[in-house]
């Protein structure tokens, strides 16, 4: 299989003015290909929720070059990076965000109907499988309050999931979970690599969690070390 690159950064510098200036991103260069995990550790501050941020086209306000799936991310509208965003790229934040009044199946059609582009009943059944795949299936019809932290985690990976993206984005995905979980959650992102060729860019504190992905990427004071 040709690993062809899913993201690239070129030189990406980003500032905060809070109110004097600060540098958090200071000249951000890698990439990340089809079928990669990659992990992304620093000591906190370091500016690695940031750089997710810009990564996943959350934040456009930096300098430097994006480019996602050979197009070129920087200039584009707010319109168009949601589309971009909602086509290609899967985000799962640290706190779930699940809508508690929506049950689980619901939340993770959510993002398709954003979409627009399947029917609901293909949304529902790509929905049901995609639990499936996540060992939570029997869950489908609780309402999101009535589940566990490290079942509402793979619902979040579920929901990532459900415009097939190219890119799923990660920040501490494991941050709350028990080693079991951790370890479901790890197998999973390993599936989703090897077996469907997405690429995956975890930000993470836990080291053995890091070591275990294909390439660690280590940020120091908004620089990457190696
Ligand atoms: N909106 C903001 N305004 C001003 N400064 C900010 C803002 N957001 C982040 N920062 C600063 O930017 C730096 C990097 O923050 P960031 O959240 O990216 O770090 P991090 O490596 O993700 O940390 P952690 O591991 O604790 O989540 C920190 O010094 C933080 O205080």
């Amino acid at each position: 299989m040709v690993n062809k690159i899913a993201l690239e950064a070129k030189s990406i510098f980003k500032s905060f003015y809070d109110p004097v200036k600060i540098d958090v991103l200071k000249d951000i260069s890698f990439n990340i290909k089809r079928g990669e995990f990659v992990s992304v550790t620093g000591k906190s501050g370091c500016g690695k929720s940031t750089l997710l941020y810009i990564l996943s086209t959350m934040d456009s306000d930096y300098t430097g070059e994006l480019i996602i799936d050979n197009e070129l991310m920087s200039g584009k509208t707010e319109k168009q990076l949601a589309l971009v965003r909602n086509e290609r790229i899967g985000f799962v934040f640290q706190f779930h965000y699940l809508l508690n009044e929506f049950s689980v199946l619901k939340n993770v059609m959510l993002p398709g109907f954003k979409l627009n582009k399947f029917s609901e009943e293909l949304l529902e059944n790509n929905a049901y499988d995609l639990l499936k795949k996540l060992g939570i299936e029997k869950l489908a019809k609780k309402m999101a309050y009535q589940i566990s932290g490290g079942e509402k985690q793979r619902v979040a990976i579920a929901r990532a999931m459900i415009n097939d993206p190219l890119i799923l984005m990660c920040d501490e995905p494991t941050g709350n979970l028990d080693s079991k979980n951790t370890e479901i959650v790890f197998d999973i992102f390993n599936e989703l690599v090897n077996t469907f060729n997405k690429a995956l860019l975890i930000v993470t504190h836990d080291q053995n969690f890091a070591k275990n992905t294909h390439r660690t990427i280590v940020m120091e004071d908004g620089r990457i070390l190696k």
